[in-house]
């Protein structure tokens, strides 16, 4: 399907002037591939990112989402393609390159016996920060990771989302250019998840680059400046939400979930006119409408007649999700 933008990322920005992109340009992968063995989990991943932005990496789980960032982040070397941070090339040994970036990985990194303080300490001295400075880099992270007022416990005594944001923390210290976020809100609550959130919003203050990956649609809504939608190992488009969204054509999306005789309701309502796809999401038929408040009455008779008995139906308008369905034809939810 050739509806892929990312061959054009200069007709994509979002709204800055073309020089200031160019100057501010931070992050720039240029045709970024790795195989392992007969896999290629990534292949042909290009995109750059400026000052100040947030950029999300949207995708399943195996999308290449974590290969693409440890070549961005120079733990693993690319089978073709290169990266350059704040103008500097990365290559497998390059210091100067990884000094620009502050990456959190998906796994906890932080001692549990420690305090938050404590362990920001720690890492700001690995990091080769001393005394007064790293006393005040400290009590900024604490601010700015929203645990200042919990200085002082240990961690282990944190929720998962304190324990994620002390994580955070840590890339913080070194004021990276670029800050790489790998799914860190995989597997917590969703009240921790919120504060999370709020902590990667309040980063823009500080003007850095924020490379971003989730395969939650609404995070990368909510976070990111431009979105980039990978699966396969390939950037299938890229773009503010907005453009992404126009790509579908503004077409609606029907969920229809029951019981029953699901492969016949799929190929009865697979035949409608208004109906362009239909995905099957364990046992749920997504479906792509044209006009769904008008579709919606003949779809569910024509579902229920071919044996579906309905336990729900739900009608959305374009968002994610469809951009991912449209592009890829599968569903972006596991
Ligand atoms: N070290 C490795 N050896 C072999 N295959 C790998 C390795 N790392 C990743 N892969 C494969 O490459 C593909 C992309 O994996 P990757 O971890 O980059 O995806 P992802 O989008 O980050 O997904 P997840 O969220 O599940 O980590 C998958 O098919 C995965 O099984």
């Amino acid at each position: 399907m050739n509806l892929s933008v990312t061959g054009e990322p200069e007709a994509l920005r979002s709204g800055r002037g073309e020089g200031a992109n160019v100057a501010e340009k931070v992050l720039g992968a240029q045709g970024l591939v790795k195989r392992f063995g007969p896999v290629t989990a990534v292949d042909g991943v290009s995109f750059e990112i400026a000052a100040g932005e947030t950029f999300g990496l949207l995708g399943p789980n195996g999308a290449g989402k974590t290969t693409t960032i440890s070549m961005v982040a120079g733990l693993l070397v690319p089978d073709a393609g290169s990266v350059t941070v704040a103008g500097v090339p990365m290559g497998g040994s390059s210091v100067e390159a990884k000094r620009h970036i502050g990456l959190v990985p998906q796994d906890l990194a932080i001692y549990p016996d420690l305090s938050a303080r404590a362990n920001l300490e720690y890492f700001g001295r690995l990091q080769g920060l001393r005394g007064s400075t790293l006393r005040q880099r400290t009590a900024e992270v604490l601010e700015l990771i929203g645990l200042a007022d919990r200085a002082k416990e240990p961690s282990k005594k944190f929720s998962g989302g304190m324990k994620r944001r002390l994580n955070i923390g840590v890339g913080l210290l070194h004021r990276p250019t670029l800050l790489i976020l790998d799914e860190p809100t995989v597997g917590v609550d969703p009240q921790s998840r919120n504060s999370i959130l709020e902590s990667i919003e309040a980063l823009s203050v500080e003007g850095m680059a924020v490379l971003y990956t989730t395969h939650y649609m609404e995070e990368a809504e909510r976070l990111c400046d431009r979105i980039a939608i990978i699966d396969d190992g390939r950037l299938q488009a890229e773009g503010t939400r907005d453009q992404l969204i126009e790509l579908t054509g503004g077409v609606d999306t029907i969920r229809l979930t029951g019981s029953g005789s699901l492969d016949a309701g799929a190929a009865a309502v697979e035949q409608m006119p208004a109906v362009r796809r239909v995905v099957r999401d364990h046992g749920t038929l997504v479906l792509t409408v044209s006009n769904a408040p008008t579709a919606i009455a003949p779809i569910v008779n024509a579902a229920t007649g071919a044996g579906l008995s309905l336990a729900d139906v739900e009608i959305s308008r374009p968002d994610l999700e469809s951009v991912f369905l449209h592009l890829t034809g599968k569903a972006l939810r596991d």
